[in-house]
């Protein structure tokens, strides 16, 4: 061969290798690279134990049960797939009904604009986001709304995220970020003017003790918006196919358990709200919100590829193919609960903690 193939061929080598890479993939702009995945929090080599950990959970249903152990198993979790999931999805950990002509992105902000719409918040109120991931819908609702807000996450790696990402995008002044346990926060009582969460609380051993902080911490007459993952009417507990998809979706997804959308407003009732309004926002007319999900399975490859390659170089972690098998297998459980429609990620509820 002479030189001129040889350049030819390896600057195609390396322009496919490029598109391979940074190219094609999955729709949204991301901040976080492939060559950049980490485990967290975690140290690089303790990666693979704490994925091992992690599965251990499952092994023993009756520790999932003991309500102590979920913050911290849950805290390991987000160790593991924050990064994967603001490279492959985005900074907005949670799903949205597509809307036709809309981007993905568009779709997210649009969902996320409105549940701070519902609270009904004026300029300069000071709102909770609880369990905040990265800030992907703190950002949005606050150059929004203008309102302030503080966002609580059990994960530090995610504080540092979403502290970097508010600096970053000049809205460091209206978010904060507090690493917290949602379950017993480290605010006053009746110290917010309104409280959201985004498919955050489905975390929660027990969903009255979540709910309980949520209305300690607002004041009389505030609203709080919250978007629920339930089991819907269609689910049959008496149907293996059904149990195997909502298990599937447990595991992969750090769930002590998915709760039957009926249990959501009675225990809203149990702590003292209000319900204004209950809607499963998945419902027809709602597009669905598993097709972006099942679009990119082609990327989700690539991507497997990738992380394989990378973890074989010792780029990225050793662990991380598994937890990115883990959630190659949890997507595929999640499109078939959204598609026989036994599962919902946004089974909205409005409440308002009375006036005193
Ligand atoms: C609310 C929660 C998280 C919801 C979603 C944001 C995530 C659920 C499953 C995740 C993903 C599955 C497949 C991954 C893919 C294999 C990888 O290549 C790129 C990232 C994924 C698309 C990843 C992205 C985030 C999810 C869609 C839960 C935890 C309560
Ligand atoms: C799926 S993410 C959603 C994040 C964010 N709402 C979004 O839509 O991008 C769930 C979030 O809940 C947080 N979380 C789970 N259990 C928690 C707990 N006990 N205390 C505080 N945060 C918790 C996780 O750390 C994570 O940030």
């Amino acid at each position: 061969m002479d030189s001129f193939a040889v350049i030819c061929t390896a600057s195609l080598l390396a322009g496919g290798l490029y598109f391979f890479v940074f190219g094609f993939g999955s729709a949204e702009v991301k901040g976080k690279r492939a060559v950049n995945l980490t485990g967290g929090s975690i140290d690089k080599e303790k990666i693979q134990d704490n994925y091992k950990q992690y599965w251990s959970f499952f092994r023993h249903p009756k520790e999932i049960e003991k309500a102590d152990k979920v913050p911290a198993f849950v805290d390991t979790f987000y160790n593991l797939v924050t990064d994967i999931y603001e490279w492959g999805w985005g900074q907005s950990f949670h799903f949205s009904p597509s809307l036709p002509g809309k981007s993905h992105r568009e779709a997210t902000r649009i969902h996320e604009e409105r549940a701070v719409d519902m609270l009904g918040v004026k300029p300069g109120a000071r709102i909770l986001d609880v369990g905040c991931g990265v800030g992907g819908p703190m950002r949005a609702i606050a150059a929004h709304s203008k309102a302030n807000v503080v966002g609580i996450t059990i994960n530090e790696y995610q504080v540092k995220r979403a502290r970097m990402h508010n600096k970053k995008v000049g809205l460091d002044t209206l978010c904060e970020v507090v690493c917290g346990n949602f379950l017993q926060m480290p605010f006053a009582d009746n110290s917010f003017d309104g409280a959201y969460s985004i498919e955050a609380t489905c975390h929660a051993p027990k969903l009255e003790e979540v709910y309980k902080e949520i209305y300690r911490v607002i004041k009389p007459g505030s609203y709080y918006v919250s978007y629920e993952w339930v089991t819907t009417e269609l689910y049959q507990h008496e149907d293996p196919e059904h149990v195997e998809i909502i298990h599937g979706i447990e595991r992969g997804d750090a769930l002590p358990g998915l709760r039957s959308y009926k249990d959501i407003a009675e225990v809203a009732k149990q702590v003292g709200f209000e319900v204004v309004k209950e809607k499963d926002l998945a419902k027809p007319p709602s597009n669905p919100w598993w097709t972006r999900l099942k679009m990119g399975r082609i990327a989700y490859w690539r991507n497997h590829i990738l992380v394989t390659i990378l973890a074989f170089l010792g780029i990225a972690p050793k662990g991380t193919v598994d937890v990115h098998e883990m959630l190659f297998v949890t997507a595929d459980y999640l499109s078939q609960g959204g598609e026989k429609g036994i599962f919902s990620p946004m089974h909205m509820i409005l409440c308002r903690k009375p006036e005193e």
